[in-house]
């Protein structure tokens, strides 16, 4: 089964298409990183795929249950944390969390434990008495992300979980995504930061003026844009880099006499090594050079944005 099924998902405001036949799926027990720049339409898709604005066409299937047909039964069993959440600001810590407990099904037994390991886990048990309005962003963003977790979710959405954090609190909230990765939940989360999703992301979506131009795992995506835009390979050799004649070679940029990056066509290390052994030069290094996911996003959005 799917953690996340969304299947055709469109939403207009008026005559402005903010997602547009959107279809993906994530895998129960991954993190999935949803990447776009501001305005990609990020939070549409998640606010449709909840059923909380209602598309204009499409299905969403979240954790088996169609989400506009079974809202509750999803509901029950996800957390979600909405960009700019607000909390109760005159309640503490302690309180909010309880407030949220409220609407779930849980023993005053069962509910007390949870709000104490949550706020353990946030780093915020012994703030747990304070008024909310006193805290800093950062405390804020963790005390929201434990609300969303109040119900030890098996999915956790969660949208633009680190924006305007610092790097010390982003980093909190990034140790509670993998926290919640090993004990085999399953995380979607959006961010134009894509260091982030590049460190977190097991699977990684990217969104770009409502579309969805790619899916899959970074080293899937990495290995489209190679061969899209060319591999880059980067050798060292002993005796100083004679002249190849291997087909798919773009060009050479030579760096000293024994090193070079071969652009090329398509994966030549082979045909690199073959040659090379004929001439009876030795290969010190020769490997290929990943691009990050920066230069797939950027290109991602350039490339794209030129062709339309
Ligand atoms: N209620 C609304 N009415 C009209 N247009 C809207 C509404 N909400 C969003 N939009 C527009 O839809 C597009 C997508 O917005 P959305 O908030 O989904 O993007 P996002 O990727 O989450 O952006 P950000 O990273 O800035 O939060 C934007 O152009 C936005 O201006």
């Amino acid at each position: 089964m799917y953690a996340i099924e969304v299947e055709k998902l469109t939403k207009s405001y008026g005559k402005f298409k903010a997602i547009d036949n959107l279809s993906f799926v994530v895998d129960e027990g991954i993190v999935f990183g949803f990447l776009g720049p501001n305005g990609a339409g990020k939070t549409t898709t998640i606010l449709s795929m909840l059923g909380i604005i209602i598309p204009d066409s499409g299905d969403v299937r979240i954790l088996g249950y169609d989400i506009f047909k079974e809202p509750l039964k999803a509901k029950e069993r996800l957390g979600f944390l909405p960009e700019n959440a607000t909390i109760y600001e005159e309640l503490t810590a302690w309180r909010n969390l309880d407030f949220f407990a409220s609407f779930y099904r849980m023993s005053k037994q069962e509910k007390e434990k949870r709000i104490e390991e949550l706020l353990k886990l946030v780093g915020l048990w012994d703030v747990r008495y304070r008024k909310a309005k006193t805290f800093s962003k950062g405390m804020r963003q963790r005390l929201l992300l434990a609300q969303a977790l109040i119900n030890d979710p098996e999915l956790l959405i969660l949208d633009e979980p680190t924006s305007g954090l610092d790097p010390e609190g982003a980093r909190l909230v990034k140790d509670i995504i993998r926290e919640q990765r090993k004990q085999g939940k399953t995380v979607f989360f959006s961010s134009h930061i894509l260091s982030e999703v590049e460190e977190l992301a097991d699977k990684v979506g990217i969104i770009v003026k409502g579309k969805l131009r790619t899916v899959g795992t970074l080293e899937e995506i990495k290995k489209q844009y190679m061969e899209l835009e060319g591999y880059e390979i980067k050798i060292e050799t002993k005796q100083p880099l004679p002249e190849l004649e291997i087909p798919d070679i773009i060009r050479i940029e030579k760096t000293t006499e024994n090193k070079a990056i071969i652009f090329a066509k398509s994966d030549i290390r082979e045909s690199i090594s073959e040659e090379l052994a004929k001439k009876g030069i030795t290969i010190i290094s020769l490997e290929i050079e990943e691009p990050s996911l920066e230069d797939v996003f950027l290109k991602t959005i350039y490339r794209r944005e030129g062709n339309e």
